[in-house]
């Protein structure tokens, strides 16, 4: 058990109510000064009755409205009453242990409301877990995380002043620094409820962005999540630095500033929104620039005529883990959620001898901010062109099959993705207990069920991948003479040999191949290329053949 863990388990055991209060029902926070705390007096609504659960707003009701036939709001008012602990949010504590990223832990607590509604318990709670793991990819320590249910968050602060201000115990009582909000906060809500809380208020956009700003390595990556960075904070332009700075010591502001405030975060407060969108103006036309590029990357891997293979699934899901064991390569596998953001091409050789290519894609995430779909495009334009979708699933997670429809609502958005022949594997087959393995068998027998880790069910995969590899369109009988070996090896790395046989006049070959191939063998036959054609020309001389690019590294998108 790490630190990390234990430092959860043990804010397990508070409860909102034995936090300590001020005399008039606000935090005690010894760092707090009076300016503060006048303020949480001056608060006077509806909501500023249910501080405590024993003056809670449910049994000041008058009588006349539980009688009303309504009670759901009833049980709903109940229910707020009760901000619940959600527990195992530590349980992916080794997400903070990636060494590379060296970025300040925050202290956080996480906050989520929920309307029974649109969704049920168990669902916001698995909202709330991956909120944890986000905040922990992000570099955050969770320290406490609770939710709320009410039929719709409140306008002022969110999640009602009252329990604004037992947030902001429980926030005091851990030191925490940040409060990390489920949902999607307007500016208005965030600022109310960062006067009360005293401390910075981020939302789950932030906290996806912050993971992006750590983790975008190319240019055109990184100029994209700054756009997308500079976009959802112009709305917000309040700053996390300036009034924070003074009300918080000095803990939401500083160098680091931690999540929401990396990347173009550090000059911020002296920004201006004139400043910001000029420099949105300025990345809009690098990124413009850029594009041509990635057109011409991806129109040489077509042109080099691999089939490609496009992995997607769900963050986390085990596709890096699942590529490297069918390819044998080592792409960054981490327990972390977007471990890949650039996307990776990896080939593979088919049990024909042919090559293929398998395309690794960055994970997807429920409610994906907007601001980022751009930044996913090229991604996504890599999963239309592709010949395949492998469409990786976490079968050990409780909720697969929400995680399925989460992907395939992207997917849907995709043009051209719905033609394309789609393989769904549940991995991590070797964390599945029975009773799962038995739904998902039940739910979708076509389903491969494997295992990354162990490679079980491996081999089926690989045999299902390549049977849905397209074959070229030429089929060719030929007797090609010894000496054309360099293009012989060529129709066995990208066409289909059915057979070769050496005799004494040459190689009868029955092959398919693609048109530009099947051109090459038919001068070879004539004679054209007795003297075998050199490695560059072996596909008849065509700059845009297919054996242009192909012997020259496995990597063409790794740059
Ligand atoms: N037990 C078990 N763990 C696995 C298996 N496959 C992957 N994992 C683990 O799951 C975690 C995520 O694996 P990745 O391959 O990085 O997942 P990914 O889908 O590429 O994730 P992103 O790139 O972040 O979207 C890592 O800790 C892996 O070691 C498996 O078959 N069994
Ligand atoms: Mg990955």
């Amino acid at each position: 058990m790490t630190s990390q863990e234990s430092d959860f388990r043990n804010t397990q055991k508070t409860a909102p109510s034995t936090v300590p209060q001020g005399t008039d029902g606000a935090p005690a926070d010894p760092r707090r000064g009076t300016r503060g705390a006048s303020r949480d007096v001056r608060i006077v609504d509806d909501d500023a009755r249910d501080v405590l659960g024993s003056r809670s707003d449910v049994l000041n009701l008058p009588s006349e409205a539980r009688s009303n036939d309504d009670n759901y709001q009833w049980e709903e008012r109940e229910s707020r009453n009760q901000l619940k602990h959600v527990a195992g949010l530590g349980e992916l504590q080794d997400v903070t242990e990636v060494e590379y990223r060296r970025v300040r832990l925050e202290r956080v607590v996480l906050v989520g409301v929920w309307s029974s509604l649109e969704t049920t318990q168990t669902a916001a709670e698995e909202s709330l877990r991956e909120l944890a793991a986000l905040a922990q990819t992000a570099g955050a320590e969770v320290m406490d995380g609770v939710l709320q249910h009410r039929l719709k968050p409140d306008p002022a602060t969110y999640i009602g002043s009252g329990k604004a201000k037992e947030v902001a115990a429980i926030v005091a009582e851990h030191d925490a620094d940040t409060i990390i909000v489920d949902a999607d906060l307007p500016p208005s809500q965030r600022r109310e409820l960062e006067d009360v809380a005293k401390v910075k208020v981020v939302d789950r956009t932030a906290v996806i962005l912050d993971i992006f700003a750590q983790h975008a390595t190319s240019r055109e990556g990184k100029a994209q999540v700054e756009l997308a960075q500079l976009e959802y904070m112009l709305p917000r332009l309040r700053g996390w630095g300036g009034s924070l700075s003074r009300q918080a010591g000095g803990q939401a502001a500083g160098q680091d500033g931690g999540i929401g405030s990396r990347g173009p975060g550090e000059t911020k407060i002296e920004m201006d929104r004139r400043v910001i969108r000029k420099r949105m103006a300025h990345l809009r036309r690098q990124i413009a620039q850029m594009a041509p590029s990635r057109e011409v990357k991806r129109g040489s891997r077509r042109r080099n005529g691999l089939p490609t293979v496009a992995v997607v699934g769900y963050t986390n899901a085990g596709k890096s883990s699942l590529i490297n064991r069918l390819t044998g390569s080592d792409e960054l596998v981490e327990n972390a959620l977007f471990a890949t953001l650039d996307t990776a091409v990896r080939r593979a050789k088919a049990a024909d001898g042919r090559l293929y290519m398998y395309v690794d894609t960055v994970g997807f995430v429920r409610r994906l901010p907007t601001q980022l779909i751009e930044a996913f495009k090229s991604t996504l334009e890599e999963v239309a062109d592709s010949e395949l979708i492998v469409h990786v699933v976490d079968g050990s997670h409780p909720d697969p099959f929400g995680q399925i429809e989460a992907v395939n609502s992207v997917l849907a958005d995709i043009e051209g993705a719905d033609a394309i022949d789609r393989i769904i594997v549940f991995n991590k087959a070797d964390r599945m207990d029975p009773n799962a393995r038995e739904r998902i068998r039940g739910l979708m027998p076509e389903a491969h069920i494997v295992s990354a880790a162990t490679g079980e069910g491996i081999a089926d995969l690989v045999a299902d991948v390549e049977a849905h590899l397209p074959l070229p369109a030429v089929h060719v009988e030929a007797v090609l003479p010894y000496s054309a070996g360099a293009l012989l090896s060529k129709v066995r790395e990208y066409g289909h040999v059915e057979a070769a046989d050496y005799e004494a006049d040459g190689v009868h070959l029955s092959a398919d191949v693609d048109s530009r191939l099947a051109a090459a063998i038919v001068a070879a036959e004539d004679g054209d290329g007795a003297d075998g054609p050199a490695e560059d020309g072996a596909v008849g001389g065509q700059g845009d053949g297919p054996g242009d690019g192909a012997g020259d590294g496995d990597t063409p998108d790794d740059a």
